[in-house]
């Protein structure tokens, strides 16, 4: 099994086709920068959370479906209101009686599942609202050369519109057909079978593209500003790495990202933190699961007594080589796991480095002691994370 540590690794192959999307994200990372010194200039405290939302829903829509979203500049940007709204459906607190039976009758799982999607349909929920606008865009979107260009048709099955399906291929292989939808088939795979993608799969794609696209990074980027705020020895070193790399000027460019190790690192022990999906309870077969990561990343008998510490240099390369390879996970394992893992990343990463050429994360009055978090599909920060941006100076 491939090493769960070693996305740098798979970062930096040279056929990442994750790079063509850098300029699409760089264009979305400069309106942030610049909606920041705004707040920077008012001095006052800010929730980055909302920002960073803006941020990776405007780079989804864009590189996703083409699609030109301008959340960053609009609060009221109807695609993001229905986002945060859908992920504030999840909040089990507020389907309880759908969720909690499912915990005391875990016999009754799946069907729970089944009439939970039902009632999805039934009703108008944000899921719904999202469905429709992505059904508008796919319509629209029919000719362009994206990841809908796998041709929707439910009758004549063409070469063009044909998908590689595994019951028991592992991930790669898959994944060459996700990251490339233009890539040709490769025939000589003869044990997967060919069939066409029908209308039903590219809309349910495309949503779980949206969705896990827009909240995953932007909370991922959200959990780092807070630690890096918390943790000012941390930042310097970032901060010396970044000036290193990027001095004055100079374009930041995909290899140079690739080159920041410090940079992994953070973003690495971010999300050993703060993994972002977990659970721990019995479910019955049939039922979506994912593993409970939330209790290995922050198990002392991998981590040591300071699991709870922001310590980057848990991903050296040295230190990596000494621990068990499912150790860090936040992205999952296997066959199945996150196929937006590199884009996420190479987001992060962007983003990450744009802001702290110009500016540092300082905690003040109403930064938390203590995060406090909430689970809404992932876990989030429940009052999102409050810092001060402070323009950074050069001689
Ligand atoms: C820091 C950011 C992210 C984290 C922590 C994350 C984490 C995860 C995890 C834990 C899973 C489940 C894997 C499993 O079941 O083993 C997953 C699945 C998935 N992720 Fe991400 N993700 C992130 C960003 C993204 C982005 C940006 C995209 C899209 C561009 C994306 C697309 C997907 C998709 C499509 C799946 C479903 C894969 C499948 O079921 O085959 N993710 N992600």
């Amino acid at each position: 099994m491939r090493n769960q540590y070693d996305p740098p690794q798979d970062y930096n192959e040279e056929n990442d086709d994750n790079k063509m999307m850098l300029p699409l994200i760089e264009e979305k990372v400069n309106t942030l920068v610049d909606k920041l010194s705004e707040a920077a200039e008012e001095g006052k405290p800010i929730n980055i959370v909302n920002l960073y939302q803006g941020l990776t829903l405007d780079v989804i829509a864009d590189v996703a479906f083409g699609v030109k979203v301008d959340s960053l500049n609009d609060p009221y940007e109807p695609f993001l209101i229905s986002c945060r709204k859908m992920f504030e459906f999840l909040d089990p607190s507020k389907l309880i009686f759908l969720f909690r039976l499912g915990e005391f009758l875990p016999e009754l799982g799946t069907s729970l599942w089944r009439l939970f999607q039902v009632v999805m349909l039934v009703i108008t929920t944000p899921q719904a609202e999202i469905l429709k606008k992505l059904e508008h865009v796919i319509e629209s979107r029919q000719k362009a050369k994206l990841m809908l260009d796998a041709k929707v048709d439910d009758v004549n099955i063409t070469e063009d519109s044909l998908v590689m399906t595994t019951d028991d291929d592992s991930r790669q292989k898959t994944n060459k057909q996700l990251d490339s939808p233009k890539t040709s088939i490769d025939k000589s795979v003869d044990h997967l079978t060919l069939r066409a993608t029908s209308t039903y799969e590219i809309k349910s794609q495309s949503f779980l593209f949206l969705t896990a696209g827009y909240e995953t990074t932007s909370t991922a980027l959200s959990y780092c500003t807070y630690l890096l705020a918390m943790y000012p020895d941390v930042q310097h070193k970032l901060l010396e790495e970044i000036d290193h790399f990027l001095p004055k000027e100079t374009k930041t460019t995909y290899d140079i990202l690739r080159q920041m190790s410090y940079l992994h690192m953070v973003l690495c022990e971010t999300l050993r933190l703060y993994p972002l999906a977990s659970n721990g309870m019995d479910i019955p077969e049939g039922v979506v699961i994912l593993a409970d990561v939330w209790s290995v990343h922050h198990d002392p008998d991998i981590w040591g007594n300071d699991q709870y510490s922001f310590v980057p240099e848990r991903f050296s390369k040295e230190a990596i080589a000494n621990r068990h390879p499912m150790a860090w996970m936040p992205f999952g394992l296997g066959p199945r796991n996150c196929v937006g893992l590199r884009f996420a990343l190479l987001e992060a990463k962007t983003a990450l480095a744009e802001i702290l050429r110009r500016f540092s994360f300082e905690k003040c009055s109403e930064t938390e002691h203590q995060l406090q978090l909430k689970e809404v599909g992932v876990i989030v920060p429940r009052n999102g994370v409050i810092v001060k941006l402070v323009p950074r100076k050069f001689d």
